[in-house]
């Protein structure tokens, strides 16, 4: 099983393309992508990349954002240092209110655009994955809800099954602009989904 995953991984274009350009993920090209097509993170943004781990999202942020923005990375696990002045992080549990309170200080209260390509500890089990996924999602949009600036961006990554109707519906009135979709470089196989709110109406 190890053996067919990494063979698979060395033949799939984005993990050499990732290699090969210096990101830090082939999930770099998702973000890219998505961005090309929505526009989700603009020049001067407060960011923050909720899963941000090992950095391939905060990669493209800090691209996008250019040295007037900043960008805020949270995960359970360290992330090799950025030489970047305007990157920031913190290791913890951004389902938990200490963690989020760092966020709020670190970001004075405000973010133009949340990221989250977060994704649980993997039991195997899709419904319960996805269950997870979904908690995950909606303490992703709780935290919007406390610190997404009027017009805001959202982009969340969720796997689907029967809870993502709700998840969206939920979502959609939200923000004046609302999409799910997935972009080339996500994996047929997977169940991932990414569900884009623009212009959060606050
Ligand atoms: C697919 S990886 C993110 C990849 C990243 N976007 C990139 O481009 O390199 C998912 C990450 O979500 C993190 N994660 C999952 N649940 C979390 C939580 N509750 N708090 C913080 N990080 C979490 C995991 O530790 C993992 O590093």
């Amino acid at each position: 099983m190890g053996n067919k995953w990494q063979v698979e991984k060395k033949k799939d274009p984005y993990y050499k393309r990732a290699k090969g350009e210096d990101y830090r993920s082939r999930a770099s090209f998702k973000l890219l992508q998505l961005d090309k097509k929505y526009k989700i993170i603009k020049k001067g943004s407060a960011v923050l990349d909720l899963g941000a781990t090992p950095g391939g999202w905060s990669q493209i942020a800090l691209e996008k954002v250019d040295e007037g923005g900043i960008v805020l990375g949270v995960d359970l696990q360290k992330i090799k240092p950025f030489p970047e002045l305007n990157f920031h992080f913190i290791r913890g549990n951004f389902t938990q209110v200490p963690v989020q309170q760092k966020m709020i200080d670190i970001l004075d209260g405000k973010a133009d655009v949340i990221i989250s390509d977060a994704s649980p500890s993997l039991s195997g089990i899709k419904d319960v994955d996805h269950l997870r996924s979904i908690d995950l999602a909606n303490c992703v949009i709780d935290i919007a809800d406390n610190i997404l600036e009027t017009n805001g961006n959202l982009l969340i990554k969720v796997f689907q099954g029967e809870e993502f109707k709700n998840l969206i519906d939920g979502m959609r009135k939200k923000f004046k602009i609302f999409k799910t979709t997935k972009p080339s470089s996500s994996r047929k196989k997977s169940s991932e989904m990414y569900v884009i709110g623009l212009k959060y109406k606050g």
